[in-house]
């Protein structure tokens, strides 16, 4: 479904990404795991179209859209819940929902009911401001303004990051369900390597911008948590 190949990345002399592979099935529920600052946001940021690649191509569902604009990769299927969640404060839930929905390209102009019954407490907050939801209530609406426009794959930055444990725990669930029950294409950056654990099937770890390891979650032993996670 996702196919990146030789990807570089700078930040003005700073090498941030080095000859980048990273394939993810269809189905798959991968974490990308690291250290801080190793380079796992400015892997999504490329994935997403907000950084033009150095060189290197990505490839979603087998067409090359490293070129295209971020705008133009949403309606393809990518759907995003950035780092900071990034939702509109001065805007209602409803308005938040809404806003994604002209790139789904079908024309529907209503949220789909599927989201509140995800996150009923989105229907409850409907006409409250972003900005006064609570992180939790706000991550669930940045996941939701992401499912707004039916992705075939969901990216979650950091998703936990500044949120309650029993808020942790249903966003766990939430993605679970949405990757098992649903069949969506998962890619999470995620720190926390329980949350990663109980979610992922398979891993990443990035070490200052390469791909060091790569495999099956229950295949992430001590050795690499060691070397490679913990600080
Ligand atoms: N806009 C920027 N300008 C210059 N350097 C940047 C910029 N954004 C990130 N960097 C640097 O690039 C490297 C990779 O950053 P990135 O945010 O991708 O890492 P990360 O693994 O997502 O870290 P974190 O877990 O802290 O979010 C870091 O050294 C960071 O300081």
């Amino acid at each position: 479904m996702l196919a990146i190949k030789g990807l570089n990345q700078f930040y003005g002399q700073s090498h941030t990404l080095w000859d980048l592979d990273l394939t993810v099935n269809k189905g798959d529920c991968i974490c990308i795991m690291g250290r801080n600052g190793v380079g796992k946001t400015t892997l999504m940021q490329s994935i997403m179209g907000l950084l033009p690649l150095a060189s290197g191509s990505i490839e979603f569902d087998g067409q090359p859209i490293h070129k295209l604009s971020a705008e133009a990769r949403a309606p393809l299927g990518i759907g995003i819940v950035p780092q900071g969640r990034q939702i509109f404060p001065l805007l209602t839930v409803e308005e938040n929902l809404l806003i994604g929905l002209p790139a789904r390209g079908d024309g529907l102009k209503t949220i789909p009911p599927f989201i509140f019954e995800l996150f009923p407490v989105l229907q409850q907050m409907l006409h409250r401001r972003g900005g006064d939801l609570s992180g939790g209530q706000q991550q669930q609406l940045a996941i939701g303004r992401a499912l707004a426009i039916n992705p075939k794959l969901l990216i979650l930055d950091e998703p936990t990051e500044g949120i309650q444990p029993n808020v942790v725990a249903e966003i766990a669930d939430i993605i679970r369900r949405l990757n098992r029950e649903i069949g969506l294409t998962v890619i999470l950056v995620e720190q926390k390597l329980p949350f990663a654990r109980k979610v992922a099937d398979t891993f990443c770890i990035l070490d200052r911008g390469r791909a060091v390891a790569a495999g099956r979650m229950d295949e992430l032993d001590e050795r690499l948590v060691k070397e490679y996670l913990t600080v």
